[in-house]
């Protein structure tokens, strides 16, 4: 019987009243890759055949319909059964026997089997619905991994010093242990609280601590490769569940024995058995029947995929040349070997007529690393693990290291002490035997007598052994066929009876470890989030009043700052305002300190007078930027010791102030936009002050020789004067009645004397008075044209403003430093502040997410745990 449609009757079975949900056409979305997924499928349910167990077509030889008796032992061709009473225990051997003085129950037996069977049919679909939901789980844990890496305890076990996480590591290091006859390993299952979703870490002894220097990153991603794993094995557990076949691993350590004990339970000598390390392939033993009757060899070339309708995947070979065979590890990957067994059914374990048995030759486990891996991985898709080993040698290193890791598993696994007939003193061997394996595999430890049994493989196929095989004979120490038949009846009853227990209760120990690890893993997460909460609490209370004072600072400092610059600014302006005007103002009223040389000298005399006016108001305009600067320095001074007051002096960026930097680049080149050449009315600029003074006159008073002036002034401008000319002497005689001043004076001397005084004073008084007034006269009108410029082009105002600009922009930059240090204090506060919210929201969902997942893994784990799958059968 294969898997192919015939066989798909053999399991599929409409689960009527079975579990909540049940069945694979209501089952959720499979949570596997679509390849395993359709694996899955590919056994559909079917509501006519939930009882039958149908032969493969190409049963031709046995009836296409067999159905097993157990408590009879026989077969017929109209009940369809597959389980005995219910009975919790294992029948075994006598069971069989039992079974004849019950033929007149078979009825009843056989109503009891179908109940039987839907039970297993129930339980399985329901498993298969588990491990869906598990794998949910897992992929809901490596999504949560992904956005927020799980929290992981680590054991501090100094022993882990060499163990590392991958199993080929793992396994090579052990290897490396056993071959150096190092004392027995430190199992970590002690240090840590997980079965399933343990993780080995690498104990660094210089740190003192675990696994050194592992960040968060690499831990999620140790987790997520161990809960990759987890789901590679799901899927392989569904696969497996889903199989109607049994797979029947038969491994050991080298030369233990287990081609002989292959060749023991054939009743013939199939696999080459040798002193020396033989087996270095994988040999599946399988019914010829699978293979149209034919007895043959297919040897799967490495690479390849074995397909038993497509030649191309494998090559044939006679029985009798796997003498050779066994050794073309390089070429084969497996050997697929159809045997005929000639046997009835209630004695074949091959061709039992129940279902599908692959009994599988393993390399032995020290043979190399790379087989031992194998191994392990062959091991996840097998249902039952024959462990052999050698009575002489008991178990190696390798041995315990395989037996735990599929015990882990299984929960059950059988022990084949084989070649006891060389043991002399058996009852001490049985005993050292006995102890060694009781911390391995507990459950096996306590079925003992179902499960680990002292045989001598090679007598059981000898001609002279008891060929009818008695299996409640005594036990005779191994010596003979009755303690294999003892051992081969426990098998069959394992595999063909109790198939709920060698099928689905290692799916069942799976869930329920790794439901029971899931939830061990979320609680710890959940308890550590609701403990990092009320810290991160703490945290936020304390940084976010800091936060709201650093604001509130640096506005008020802003403020200050701004307030002591326009302070600043301001004072400058005014300052350069008044100085500047004051010194326009005054320049001409002073001596300006040109000497005059005469006019061969005049146009130095200009010039030189021209320079002095305009130094003269550079100087003022100089002295105001002086002024500005050491008012700059002192602002400085004054926003930085604002600045300290929040700030320490290593977190303010300190700009260095440079005063002779200050108004270097936009110098006031007032002096080349003004006019500099000159011309002779520019020295002639007559004025009664300066008239009195040429002639050394005393004027009454400013006020009188100013109104003098101005009406000569005016009356020369108004034409006035002309009629006082025409008309004065006319007006003169008429009022006083002298007729001319010539007639007061005595002839002579108005003849003579007079004109020539009256024409030397008219010409010559003037003459004087112009040319000792000429530079006076020509710096008060430079001062008047310059003052004019200045006028025209809002000198005072531009200069002032220039100044104060620049006060201002140099106090910008240590303004500016005081506040990019105080924003600094606000992003680092606020940015502290912004993550202690989100690390409360991320804890918020990570304490909702982890409690709810705590309880619906719990949920299904009391699911899984209600289902009876002794009571079954
Ligand atoms: N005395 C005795 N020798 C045995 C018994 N079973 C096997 N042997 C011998 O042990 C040797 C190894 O047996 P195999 O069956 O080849 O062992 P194996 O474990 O398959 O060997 P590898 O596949 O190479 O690891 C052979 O010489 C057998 O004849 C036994 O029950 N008693």
């Amino acid at each position: 019987m294969n898997g192919s449609s015939d066989t798909s009757q053999t399991d599929s079975t409409d689960v009527k009243g079975g579990l909540p949900g049940s069945g694979n056409s209501d089952s959720p979305q499979s949570p596997f890759s679509p390849a395993s997924a359709s694996s899955v499928s590919s056994s559909p349910v079917s509501a006519s055949d939930d009882i039958t167990l149908v032969a493969n077509s190409a049963g031709k030889k046995v009836p296409k319909v067999i159905h097993y008796q157990p408590q009879r032992g026989t077969f017929d061709e109209t009940t369809a059964v597959n389980g005995d009473s219910g009975s919790s225990t294992f029948r075994g051997v006598s069971s069989l026997a039992s079974a004849a003085t019950t033929a007149s129950s078979s009825a009843a037996a056989a109503a009891q089997a179908r109940v039987s069977q839907l039970q297993y049919n129930h339980n399985r679909v329901a498993l298969d619905r588990s491990i869906n939901t598990a794998a949910e789980f897992v992929h809901e844990l490596r999504q949560e991994n992904k956005t927020q890496p799980i929290h992981y305890p680590m054991t501090e076990d100094p022993d882990l010093d060499a163990r590392l996480n991958s199993r080929d590591s793992r396994i090579a290091i052990m290897r490396q242990k056993s071959y150096s006859d190092s004392p027995e390993p430190t199992s970590t299952s002690e240090d840590s609280p997980f079965q399933i979703l343990k993780i080995f870490f690498r104990f660094d002894p210089a740190s003192g601590d675990v696994v050194g220097n592992l960040d968060k990153g690499a831990l999620a991603s140790l987790i997520d490769d161990k809960l990759s794993q987890v789901l590679r094995h799901l899927s392989s557990l569904k696969d497996r569940i889903d199989d109607t076949s049994s797979k029947v691993l038969v491994t050991g350590d080298l030369n233990s024995g287990k081609s002989a004990f292959c060749n023991a339970l054939l009743r013939r000598e199939v696999l080459p058995e040798d002193q020396e390390p033989c087996t270095s392939v994988f040999c599946e033993i399988i019914d010829a029947l699978e293979n149209d009757g034919v007895e043959e060899v297919h040897a799967v070339p490495i690479g390849s995929k074995y397909d038993i309708d497509d030649h191309r995947t494998f090559c044939k070979f006679q029985v009798s040349d796997l003498g050779e065979l066994v050794y073309e590890a390089k070429t084969y990957s497996l050997l697929v070997i159809y045997v005929k067994d000639s046997r009835p059914p209630e004695q074949s374990l091959l061709r039992n007529g129940v279902i599908d048995i692959k009994l599988i030759d393993a390399p032995g486990l020290n043979l190399d690393s790379y087989h031992t891996t194998q191994l392990y991985s062959r091991q996840e898709e097998i249902d039952l693990v024959v462990f052999v080993v050698n009575a002489e040698n008991h178990f190696t290193l390798s041995g315990r290291e395989f037996i735990s890791s599929a015990a882990n598993d299984k929960n059950l696994i059988f022990v084949v002490v084989n070649k006891f007939d060389q043991i002399k003193n058996k009852d001490r061997c049985r005993g050292m035997i006995m102890q060694q394996l009781q911390p391995l595999s507990p459950e096996t430890f306590k079925n003992a007598d179902e499960f680990v049994h002292f045989v001598s493989a090679q007598n059981a196929i000898k001609p002279d052994g008891d060929p009818k095989g008695d299996p409640d004979e005594p036990d005779n120490n191994g010596d003979g066929r009755p303690d294999f038949d003892r051992l081969e009846a426990s098998l069959r009853n394992f595999i063909l009876e109790k198939r709920s227990l060698s099928k689905l209760l290692p799916a069942k120990t799976y869930l329920c470890k790794l439901y029971d690890d899931i939830a061990r893993l979320a609680e710890i997460n959940e308890k550590l989030y609701k403990d990092s909460r009320s810290a991160i609490k703490a945290q936020f209370d304390e940084v976010s009043p800091q936060y709201k004072d650093n604001v509130q600072n640096s506005v008020k400092v802003n403020e200050a700052i701004m307030k002591l610059i326009e302070d600043s600014s301001e004072k400058a302006y005014d300052y350069s305002r008044a100085h500047i005007r004051e010194v326009i103002d005054g320049v001409g009223q002073a001596p300006l300190g040109v000497a005059f040389k005469g006019y061969s000298d005049i146009s130095r005399f200009a010039i030189s007078t021209q320079e002095g006016v305009i130094n003269r108001i550079l100087e003022s305009v100089a002295e105001s930027e002086d002024f500005a600067r050491n008012n700059t320095s002192c602002a400085i001074d004054d926003i930085r010791r604002i600045g300290r007051q929040y700030l320490d002096e290593g977190s303010m960026p300190a700009t260095k102030f440079v005063p002779e930097a200050m108004y270097s680049r936009k110098r006031d080149l007032f002096q080349r936009r003004i006019d500099t050449t000159f011309s002779f009315t520019d020295f002639v600029d007559p004025s009664l002050e300066s008239f009195c003074k040429v002639c050394g006159v005393k004027l009454p008073s400013r006020t009188i020789s100013a109104v003098i002036w101005a009406a000569f002034s005016k009356l020369w401008k108004t034409g006035l004067s002309g009629l006082v000319v025409m008309y004065g002497p006319h007006m003169f005689s008429t009022m006083t009645g002298i007729q001319s001043m010539s007639s007061l004076l005595p002839q002579a001397v108005t003849k003579k004397v007079l004109p020539w005084t009256v024409m030397g004073i008219c010409i010559g008084l003037p003459i004087y008075y112009f040319y000792k007034d000429a530079p006076r006269a020509y710096q008060r009108k430079v001062v008047k044209k310059i003052k004019k410029e200045l006028e025209n082009e809002d000198y005072l105002s531009v200069n002032s403003l220039r100044i104060s600009k620049e006060v201002r922009k140099v106090l910008n930059y240590p303004a500016n430093d005081v506040s990019i240090g105080l924003n600094a204090l606000i992003e680092t506060s606020n940015s502290k502040r912004a993550k202690l919210i989100r690390e409360m929201k991320k804890g918020e969902s990570c304490t909702e997410f982890y409690g709810e997942l705590i309880g619906r893994v719990k949920q299904q784990r009391n699911i899984v745990e209600s289902y009876d799958l002794i009571g079954v059968d």
